[in-house]
């Protein structure tokens, strides 16, 4: 056998809707979106070796919770790109998590997004940036964006990008709650409780002057999120959440996407962790972490080769 036998690894980031303005529901089921992404420094790691089969494995942050079967994202994605180019070879996967899961945060589109890239690398397909962000998007509305990263505009489902001037950095804490929120249930409680307006909604235009100034205070100011009120009234205790968090200073709170993780702003990195420690002392969160942004979009990290051949 003198196939090549390579490693890689890659790198992709989660994310936080800093605004997210939702339609109404249409009828193929999915909501016009207007959003404001921000990926932070909390990342998923896939590494991608040569294989016969596809197979996964998964560690790191809520590992349990996250299925291995052919549901899984990354399986998703790497079956994906090897139908669309053809290939006949397999891949060994395996998935460090950094991202809470069902947090709100695209933990498992990170997943996806960075199994793309890692393939793409490992199959050398030579397929563009732009190849693999439509494959990404009929993954899942935010892959998209975590093969991006950085800050950027989501109109569509979320999935049509336009990238976002933002000037300085920003500091998070983030409240995290084990049990998960579905982003479906999220969706169809907002369609009960909210309804949402006819047509598009707009990208917050305070929002993006705010991230062009770098004005952290103006960016606290206009966090918002339509889909918070059907968060909240899935898990009400997340109004807890947000009140210690803006209690302790923060320059404003919001839950991040779908939830349920509730996103603080801190003036500094310092303050970020004031803002974390005062939410574990009120007991108001399963857990805390603190994150920065914005970062890069998936980017390979490590990349091994060598003969099979070689080794004999
Ligand atoms: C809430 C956000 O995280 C905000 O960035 C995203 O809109 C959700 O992105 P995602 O998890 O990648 O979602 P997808 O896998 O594309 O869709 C999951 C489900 O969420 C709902 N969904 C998603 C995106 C959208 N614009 N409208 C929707 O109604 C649909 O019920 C869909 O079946
Ligand atoms: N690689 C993966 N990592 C995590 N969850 C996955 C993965 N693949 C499939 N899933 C399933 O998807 C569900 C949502 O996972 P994820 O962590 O991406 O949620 P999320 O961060 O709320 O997503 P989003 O913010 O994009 O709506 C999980 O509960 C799990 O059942």
């Amino acid at each position: 056998m003198s196939r090549s036998s390579s490693e890689v690894v890659v790198r992709a980031p989660g994310k936080i809707n800093l605004a997210l303005g939702v339609g109404r529901r249409l009828p193929d089921g999915f909501h016009p979106l207007a959003t404001v992404f921000q990926a932070v420094s909390l990342h998923e790691e896939v590494t991608a070796r040569p294989a016969d089969g596809f197979s996964l494995t998964v560690d790191g942050l809520h590992a349990d919770r996250v299925p291995t079967d052919a549901s899984n994202l990354a399986l998703r994605a790497a079956h994906l790109l090897a139908d669309h180019v053809g290939i006949d070879d397999g891949v060994a996967l395996h998935v460090h998590k950094g991202v809470p899961v069902a947090g709100g945060m695209a933990g498992g589109s990170a997943d996806a997004a960075a199994t793309l890239l890692a393939c793409d690398a490992l199959w050398r397909t030579g397929m563009s940036r732009d190849e693999l962000g439509e494959l990404a998007a009929t993954l899942g509305s935010d892959v998209p964006f975590c093969l991006v990263g950085q800050t950027a505009v989501g109109r569509g489902r979320g999935d049509l990008l336009t990238p976002a001037l933002s000037r300085g950095e920003y500091h998070w804490a983030l409240a995290l709650r084990d049990a998960g929120l579905s982003t479906p249930e999220v969706f169809r409680t907002f369609d009960e409780v909210v309804g949402g307006v006819d047509g598009e909604p707009e990208p917050d235009r305070r929002l993006l002057a705010a991230l062009r100034s770098g004005d952290p205070v103006s960016v606290g100011a206009a966090l918002d999120n339509d889909l918070q009120p059907a968060a909240l009234e899935l898990a009400p205790e997340l109004a807890e959440t947000l009140a210690v968090a803006e209690d302790a200073g923060a320059l404003g709170v919001v839950v991040s996407g779908s939830g349920p993780t509730v996103a603080a702003l801190g003036r500094s990195r310092q303050h970020a962790v004031a803002i974390a420690a005062a939410v574990t002392a009120a007991g108001v969160a399963d857990s805390v972490l603190t994150a920065s942004g914005p970062v890069p979009g998936a980017r390979l990290v490590v990349t091994e080769r060598a003969s099979v051949g070689d080794r004999g």
